[in-house]
């Protein structure tokens, strides 16, 4: 069996916009769009690693909300990702952005049409059916 690889991501949406970030060129899959986020570190809760990953890649606070019943399983040749998704709320402003080549605010029309990361295909899928 693969390595399993725990990973979170934010469902930040505001304005009925939800902030999609392309991982940069370069990096495991690179080029595709992703929900900011990343890892879970060993004794680390999903809500801790997203709060701390979004203030590492962006310098902003955050408010943890509601995480996503399910966990969005996909195999890749360099181990098995398990992702979570949870809503959250930025509180202050992106200062910078190290990890990501674009961010963009995407309405649901809008985020059908950019090329995700395998693993999150689903979850837009559930987003888009929760409405945002
Ligand atoms: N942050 C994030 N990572 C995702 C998503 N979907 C998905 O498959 N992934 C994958 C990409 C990476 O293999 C892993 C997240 O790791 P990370 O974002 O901490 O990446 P890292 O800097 O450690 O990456 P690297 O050293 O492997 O290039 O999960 C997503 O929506 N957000």
């Amino acid at each position: 069996m693969k390595k399993e690889i725990s990973v979170v991501g934010a469902a930040i949406i505001k304005d009925h916009k939800l902030l999609a970030a392309k991982r940069s060129v370069g990096r495991s899959l690179g080029g595709y769009w992703e929900f900011p986020g990343g890892k879970i570190e060993k004794d680390e809760t999903a809500e801790a690693a997203l709060k701390r990953e979004i203030f590492e890649e962006f310098g902003a606070k955050s408010t943890i909300l509601k995480k996503l019943d399910q966990i969005f399983s996909k195999e890749y040749d360099f181990g098995t990702v398990m992702l979570e998704v949870i809503y959250a709320e930025l509180d202050s402003e992106i200062i910078k952005t190290i990890e990501h080549d674009e961010l963009k605010w995407v309405s649901e029309t809008e985020a059908q049409q950019l090329n995700w990361a395998p693993t999150d295909i689903p979850a837009i899928a559930e987003l888009i059916s929760k409405g945002f």
